[in-house]
């Protein structure tokens, strides 16, 4: 097996398993990608990061060789995408927004038929096992249209699962699913990571990036403008806010006297924000000093960065 970029880090193997480089790609006049270039490493969770529209897709579709790009090279482990398609196929799957959950099989169904397309053999006993793994042993012969968004969305990874592959391309895998959805396909995706898969998201969800990627690449105007970890992803967006609201503007600006020392703004005549540098210590902080100065906020809570105060950031540093 050919590896791209095997370097040693302290006796461990570090390889680069995805590679992208100088990806460019305009559909008629509009340039959807200018200069795309990035690297994955092996066992690992990269997450692009981008916009409606920013061309997230586009870019995962030319890895994937499913899309030809005007110029530029990606390949997996050292297979190109448009020479060796079929060699590459076999280590990937790739989860598009659009379902391919068939609505008229069950569970079971759907998971035997693409174990049967793939030539795998004991299909019966992989789809039961993939159920069991995506919790959706109890709903395994209802059929698809019955399910909510979330368990489609563990249909839709467990059928992409089928075949073992060694590196999973998620389109989108949260968006439209409710916060307990999410959740449980987090959990999903983790258990993943631990099974040692590479895997390649796209998100318009800084936390989800967040929370499961162990690098960020975040795409704007056709290029990756920032990359980095998490922690540095988030150090660029800005810390968790505190927002603090009061009956009376009397309360607020005693509030205000008694958080001096805190980075405070004042967001109306009763309203504070308060940059919180460690979250959950300076809260309880916060709330302990209002306590004994006998100020009660009518409410507050606590913000974290969005997509959008990341692309503020970027925006003022350009
Ligand atoms: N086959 C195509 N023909 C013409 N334009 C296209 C095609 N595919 C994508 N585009 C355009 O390229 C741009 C990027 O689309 P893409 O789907 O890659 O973005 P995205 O970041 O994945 O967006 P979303 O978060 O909405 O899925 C959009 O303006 C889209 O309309």
């Amino acid at each position: 097996m050919r590896y791209v970029g095997l370097t040693t880090i302290g006796g461990n193997h570090i390889t680069t398993i995805i590679n992208v480089q100088n990806i460019q790609k305009s559909f008629k006049k509009q340039t959807v990608l200018k200069d795309v270039s990035l690297s994955v490493t092996e066992g690992t969770v990269y997450a692009l990061l981008g916009a409606n529209g920013s061309g997230k897709t586009t870019l995962l579709k030319i890895i994937t060789g499913l899309l030809k790009q005007d110029a530029g090279i990606t390949s997996i482990k050292n297979w190109d995408a448009n020479k060796n398609a079929r060699a590459m196929q076999q280590l990937f799957s790739y989860s598009a927004q659009a379902s391919t959950v068939d609505d008229i099989l069950t569970g079971f169904e759907n998971l035997v038929l693409i174990a049967k397309l793939r030539h795998i053999q004991n299909p019966k006993q992989v789809a039961n096992d993939l159920l069991t793994e995506f919790k959706l042993t109890d709903a395994a012969n209802k059929r698809a249209a019955a399910y909510s968004g979330g368990m489609r969305r563990r249909l839709d990874l467990a059928m992409s699962l089928v075949g073992n592959p060694e590196i999973v391309f998620l389109d989108e895998p949260t968006t439209g699913l409710d916060p307990a959805s999410r959740n449980d396909l987090w959990d999903s995706i983790r258990k993943l990571k631990k099974a040692g898969k590479t895997i390649f998201l796209t998100t318009q969800y800084l936390k989800e990036a967040d929370l499961l990627a162990d690098e960020i690449g975040f795409l704007r105007d056709g290029e990756i403008v920032e990359t980095g970890t998490p922690a540095q992803m988030k150090r660029l967006a800005g810390p968790d806010k505190l927002q603090l609201s009061f009956k009376t503007e009397t309360e607020q600006l005693q509030a205000a006297s008694h958080l001096s020392g805190f980075d405070l703004q004042t967001v109306n005549d009763v309203t504070l924000t308060v940059k919180l540098p460690d979250t959950v210590q300076t809260v309880m902080t916060i709330l302990t000093i209002l306590q004994g100065a006998e100020i009660k906020p009518d409410s507050f809570q606590v913000t974290s960065p969005t997509l959008d105060d990341v692309f503020m950031q970027l925006t003022k540093g350009a």
